[in-house]
């Protein structure tokens, strides 16, 4: 576990930074090409941290044929995967060196609390990468059934020029999860992170290049989604995309490879994650500490996050009035605080678009908080509505649980599930079997059992329904994203045997 240091420390490391700003293309640092640049802000205080290079498509054709030349020429993708795995482990060295740095930068760029960037983010981060680093040397090809005249191999080759777009609410560990397998198989990057959070994968991207990680292998092309994010999916070069974000953009990408190359996409995208608390639920303690983390946690800007708790009602009472007591140690503040659970939402406009679901939930039935803390900062809130309320079935991103009673199991399950979303879901009961019942039942990517979370990077992660198309992240099977099965056929027919000479 991480030592955490003093707030003071914290600002004092904070002060001491000095911010990349340029795009990171052909393993070198570089402005736009049209010069153009955007402010990134502190979400906690609104004050401009950088001037951040503002790409176009100009320069994501750049990359793109960096990335192309360094996919061809083999520097990367013709390595033993050993050799890949020994700079990738270097990496993930850099990374624990520097990870004290890593982790006050992410809370800068993404107002995200200093304890979830110390214990979560930047942890989990360099695991990721371990891990996948540890998988690529291990992985055997196959060898299918066939006569004897014949072998028929198949074998996993990197997929290519991959495009990774990356949303804000975990830079860094999204920026692992992608190209943790993606380097690993061999292929070469074309990473565009949300415009909001870029400092610490422009970081990353320097420590990769001092890990000896070749030019052209991962380049990062910083700016908007219509100047980079676009360009990229829709560029002919470009052999798949793995996008990480909303729903209506994940959309998008099906559209751009339609209209250009036919390149695969890989979506994880957005959801409206239920949390089914039955009536024999044991120990609500620790049921009501699962509620609050996976509805708060990341001040709720969390695709995964169990949003809509639906209870028995045999049992709502007694677990709202655990959940309220647990919330409240859940302060709001400022992020480099380490006592502070909640932080600030990513940007003006988020903070605006989940202050309006304040204001909807002022109709319905608020149980705890309900309040602006201040500019950027929405304390924890806990609403009680119908199945159909707005608040209920819109991904809100921010932190506000919805409460649904419900009378009975199947009633319960056939509200989880009455969602155009499938991520993640948990239930609790004591009963193993209905438990096991629900969770067979539910139409999610990933189900928890008497807990809440999303797995870790030795399991698939991503959804049903419109929550994911086209692949999982982590585990063994985020490489398929990032390969292709070829089969090859050797005929070894004896021919002058046979008398076919
Ligand atoms: N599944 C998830 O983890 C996430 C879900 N969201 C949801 O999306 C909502 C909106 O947040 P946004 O930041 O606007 O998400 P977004 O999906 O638009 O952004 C994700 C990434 O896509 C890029 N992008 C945006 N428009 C694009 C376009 N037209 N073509 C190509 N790339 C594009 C962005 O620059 C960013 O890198 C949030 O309120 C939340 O509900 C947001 C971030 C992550
Ligand atoms: N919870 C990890 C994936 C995401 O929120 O984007």
């Amino acid at each position: 576990m991480t030592d955490l240091l003093t707030t003071e420390d914290y600002k004092a490391i904070a002060a001491g930074l000095t911010f990349p700003t340029l795009a990171f293309i052909d393993g070198g640092f570089r402005p736009a090409l049209s010069g153009k640049t955007f402010t990134t802000t502190n979400p906690a205080t609104g004050e401009p941290l950088a001037e951040i290079a503002a790409c176009g498509p100009e320069d994501v054709d750049l990359a793109v044929t960096a990335a192309r030349a360094a996919f061809e020429d083999g520097r990367w993708s013709k390595l033993h995967p050993g050799e890949r795995k020994e700079t990738l482990l270097r990496l993930a060295a850099l990374m624990q060196e520097h990870a004290r740095e890593l982790a006050v930068l992410e809370s800068l760029d993404a107002g995200k609390t200093i304890f979830d960037c110390e214990t979560v983010d930047v942890p989990e981060t360099i695991h990721v990468i371990k891990w996948h680093a540890e998988l690529i040397d291990k992985i055997y090809d196959q060898v299918s059934p066939a006569s004897d005249n014949h072998i028929a191999m198949v074998v996993r080759e990197p997929v290519g020029v991959v495009g990774l777009v990356l949303p804000w609410n975990f830079p860094l560990l999204m920026l692992a999860w992608k190209i943790g397998p993606a380097l690993a198989a061999g292929c070469s990057v074309v990473l565009k992170p949300a415009g909001e959070t870029t400092l610490t994968t422009l970081r990353v991207a320097e420590l990769a290049a001092k890990a000896g990680l070749p030019a052209g292998v991962l380049n990062i092309v910083t700016g908007s989604g219509s100047q980079v994010g676009e360009p990229l999916g829709r560029h002919t070069d470009v052999d798949m995309v793995s996008f990480t974000g909303s729903t209506a953009t994940g959309r998008r990408f099906l559209t751009y490879s339609a209209d250009s190359n036919l390149k695969e996409v890989v979506l994880e995208l957005g959801g409206k994650n239920p949390c089914i608390v039955l009536d024999d639920a044991e120990d609500l303690d620790a049921v009501a500490a699962h509620v609050v983390n996976g509805a708060f946690w990341n001040m709720g800007q969390n695709c995964s996050a169990g949003s809509r708790l639906i209870v028995q009602r045999g049992i709502k009472d007694r677990l709202l009035e655990k959940v309220r007591a647990e919330a409240a140690g859940w302060q709001v503040g400022d992020p480099l605080d380490p006592s502070i659970r909640v932080g600030a939402l990513i940007s003006q406009s988020h903070f605006q678009k989940v202050s309006s679901y304040l204001e909807a939930a002022r109709s319905e039935m608020v149980l705890m908080g309900g309040k602006v803390v201040s500019e950027g900062f929405i304390e924890p809130t806990i609403v009680e509505t119908g199945r159909d309320s707005r608040l209920a079935v819109e991904e809100i991103f921010g932190p506000i649980l919805t409460v649904i009673a419900v009378d009975s199991f199947e009633e319960a399950i056939a509200v989880a599930n009455d969602t155009e979303y499938g991520l993640a879901a948990s239930i609790f009961s004591a009963n193993g079997k209905r438990a096991l019942r629900g969770a067979r039942a539910l139409r999610a990517g990933t189900v928890t059992v008497n807990s809440f979370g999303e797995g870790d990077v030795t399991t698939p992660f991503g959804g049903y329904k419109q929550s994911g198309f086209g692949g999982r992240d982590n585990s063994i099977h985020a490489h398929d994203q990032y390969t292709q099965l070829k089969t090859i056929w050797l005929d070894l027919t004896d021919n002058a045997a046979a008398g076919l000479d």
